[in-house]
């Protein structure tokens, strides 16, 4: 709702009320409409503020109403009646003015805004564009190019940023409604005609066509397939060619057309998933609500390779005083240099001012007897990071959190080599550590509640998305890679390319195939993790028993680039060619070609014509197959939390919803019917044998994702 009151014996202030965002609810905009008639009729009243409760300003429309029928007065009449008014109206805001939020204010005739606010258009990550207005005015009031930046980002602004662009008039550091009264006094009675943003004319910009074909083109490089991102340049293209009433009739086509999209339903859902899923629980019982994280006010890394430096950074750029260890000098010595470049990027990238940071470094490891939280990064051994463990709990202080970033070792047996195994979970990031926001905490049977929350709120702070998982081998995501990789070296087998393979993928929005991203991580990394799991050895890759192991199809063929030295990006050569090791550039490599070519002929394998649809399905649908059997196995809580984990740290294009969405949108039975399918066709190939929850979920109707929690909990019942 929205409350009316008179202040200052003649401004009418209106204060929108919807915890906790203030979001543009029906209620919400019905109380403005009548609230804002009521101030016009008033002739007590000169002039009206408008505020929102509790420190927000406004959030924006409410996403909530958005898959509903929506009723109540529509926001654009709205706008343009209190832009229209013969009073001024001045919008006083703090916290976020966001979408909906902003486009009220830019209907407003002034803007002052609390230091603390943050501004900015969102609605393009939400799969949509600003359209109640917000493509119209904005670029009238601060030109073409940073309208154009602000709507197809959807980045938020400080109240700083949008001072300097124009957005608000003035910043202030007291009491927000007071300084909007004061204002609102001050400009009683002056034309209100230049202060109305839709009569502006869009600020000139020569060459026009060459600025909107360039956006256009750096654009759609990034949007990987969403269509949002294009129909905001589109908006703001209207905004500078047309008039305004014809602008907003364009606005409203774009919309429409995003609006009942599968995109917007895919990324909508991914808003709310990252909502759900800080809201955790686990098979014990835990829950967010009711295990309390114990402060940390000093922590320490061990190992500084590029994930403990990235880690250190992480922490770091939090305030917290963080000991960085590393054992060999020269490393140390390599991290010492690094560590200041990466801060001081880390800051620029966060728009924030480098502040001064407190990491001391140290060779020895009794240097971190003092702090409370102690994150593992040495290199991916367990013999070695059972040996980390053991010294850590001799040396510690008692309560010290023990985390390791293994990205898919036994957490509980690292748990096991320690006197208080209830201190122990995984905190499992992604490189780069301090620039990637998805971490997976990896609770063992005997984590504490309060190490889990700990490690929860601390991957919050650092601005993670953070998803507890259980612990098992390569825990959610990786353990989800496994099948997708695998299927991948059997096209190869039967007679795709890398490049086929990965144009596929990219073209459903991955921003790097799967052969790219093996280039890039370093083909060695899944090597050593198939030689620790039995299935590569040394000679093995050749023979007549070459494609079996342990009974089932196997595919020695990154094995077989290994041996000869292609380690992808770093060596030079891999599934693609580099210019030069280290090179980032892929291209085709005629050497693999052949190489295949010759590896088939070696094998009797016939190669086929294989269309893309089969690539996605066979590469996704293994993958999601797992995803399946991870939630029967009660490794991940939902849906939501496999879709966060792909989407925030494998690169799954956010417009797609995550994996187990994704299914969901392409349906269930289908996906079932497409894995049967193969199964039938690939019967060694365990992996796409159908998991028994995606059965369960087939025959209960294929209830919608959000239900799915309903199915998995009888699973669970049942066991
Ligand atoms: C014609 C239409 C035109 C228009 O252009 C379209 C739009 O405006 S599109 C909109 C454009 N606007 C945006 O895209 C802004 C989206 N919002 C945000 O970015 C952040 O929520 C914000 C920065 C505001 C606060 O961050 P924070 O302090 O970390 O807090 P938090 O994030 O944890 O949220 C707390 C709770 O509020 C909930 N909720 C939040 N917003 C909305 C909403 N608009 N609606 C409904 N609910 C919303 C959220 O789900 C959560 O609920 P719960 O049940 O407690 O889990």
């Amino acid at each position: 709702m929205a409350q009316y009151s008179l202040v200052a014996g003649s401004v009418g202030l209106i204060t929108l009320q919807n915890p906790p965002v203030n979001a543009l609810s029906a209620v919400v905009r019905k109380g403005i409409v009548s609230t804002f008639e009521r101030a016009l009729r008033d002739p007590k009243v000169k002039s009206v503020v408008i505020c929102g409760q509790n420190g927000v300003f406004c959030g924006g429309a409410d996403i909530k109403e958005f898959g509903t029928n929506m009723s109540g007065p529509p926001l654009v009449p709205m706008i343009h009646a209190i832009e229209a008014a013969d009073k001024p109206v001045v919008a006083a805001i703090e916290g976020s003015a966001l979408g909906g939020g902003l486009e009220l204010a830019l209907g407003c005739h002034y803007r002052i805004a609390h230091s603390n606010a943050r501004l900015g258009l969102p609605e393009v990550s939400l799969g949509l564009l600003p359209a109640a207005g917000g493509t119209q005015r904005l670029p009238r009031l601060i030109g073409i190019p940073a309208a154009l930046d602000l709507i197809t980002t959807g980045r938020h602004v400080t109240a700083a940023e949008a001072l300097q662009l124009g957005i608000v008039d003035q910043v202030t550091d007291h009491k927000i409604v007071d300084e909007a009264v004061k204002f609102v006094l001050s400009v009683a009675g002056k034309p209100l005609d230049a202060r109305r943003i839709s009569t502006y004319p869009c600020p000139p910009l020569s060459d026009l066509d060459t600025v909107f074909e360039m956006v256009m083109q750096k654009v759609r490089q990034r949007a990987h397939g969403a269509i949002a991102p294009i129909a905001c340049v589109q908006a703001v293209q209207a905004a500078a060619t047309l008039p305004y009433a014809q602008g907003m009739e364009r606005e409203k086509e774009l919309m429409a057309t995003l609006f009942t999209s599968g995109q917007a339903r895919s990324m909508q859902y991914c808003f709310f998933a990252q909502r759900a899923v800080s809201k955790w629980s686990i098979p014990s019982g835990a829950r967010w609500d009711t295990s309390m994280p114990r402060p940390v006010h000093k922590a320490a890394v061990i190992g500084l390779g590029t994930m403990g430096r990235g880690i250190t950074v992480a922490l770091a750029q939090t305030g917290l005083s963080v000991v960085a260890v590393e054992t060999q000098e020269k490393q140390l010595m390599e991290a010492k240099q690094a560590m200041p470049g990466m801060l001081e990027r880390g800051a620029r990238r966060r728009g924030v001012s480098l502040t001064l940071h407190k990491i001391t470094y140290s060779r020895d490891i009794r240097a971190v007897a003092d702090v409370d939280l102690v994150i593992e990064a040495v290199f991916e051994d367990m013999a070695l990071k059972k040996k980390v463990f053991q010294q850590l709990s001799d040396i510690c202080k008692p309560g010290t959190f023990l985390c390791t970033n293994t990205s898919g070792l036994d957490v509980d047996h690292l748990a096991s080599q320690t006197c208080n195994p209830e201190l122990v979970v995984g905190m499992h990031f992604f490189a780069p550590a301090h620039v990637m926001k998805l971490l997976e905490v990896v609770y063992g049977p005997r984590s504490s509640p309060q190490a889990v929350a700990t490690a929860m709120q601390l991957g919050k702070k650092m601005g993670k998305v953070s998803v507890a998982v259980g612990n098992c081998r390569g825990f959610v995501g990786n353990r989800m890679l496994k099948p997708y990789v695998e299927q991948a070296f059997f096209l190869l087998e039967e007679g795709a390319t890398p490049e086929q393979v990965d144009g596929a993928l990219e073209e459903f929005g991955f921003s790097m195939g799967v052969f790219k991203v093996s280039d890039l991580s370093g083909l060695d990394v899944g090597w050593r993790v198939r030689m620790a799991d039995g299935f590569a050895e040394p000679g093995a890759s050749s023979g007549p028993s070459a494609r079996v192991r342990q009974g089932r199809r196997y595919s020695p063929l990154g094995d077989l680039l290994c041996e000869q030295g292609r380690f992808g990006q770093k060596t030079g050569q891999g599934w693609y060619q580099y210019d030069k090791p280290g090179g980032r550039v892929a291209r085709s490599d005629p050497w693999l070609h052949s190489f295949l070519a010759e590896y088939r002929t070696r094998h009797g394998l016939v190669a086929r014509r294989i269309d893309n649809q089969e690539v996605l399905e066979r590469c996704l649908y293994a993958l999601i197959n797992e995803g399946f059997r991870i939630l029967e196995d009660g490794i991940a809580a939902g849906p939501e939390d496999i879709d966060l984990i792909y989407v925030f740290g494998y690169g799954w294009p956010r417009h797609r919803g995550g994996p187990m969405f994704y299914a969901g949108m392409v349906g269930l039975t289908k996906v079932l019917q497409r894995l049967e399918h193969y199964h039938q066709a690939h019967p060694d190939v365990p992996f796409m044998q159908p998991c028994s929850l995606l059965r369960r979920l087939v025959a209960s109707g294929s209830p919608p994702v959000h239900r799915w929690r309903e199915v998995i909990k009888k699973v669970h019942s049942q066991l």
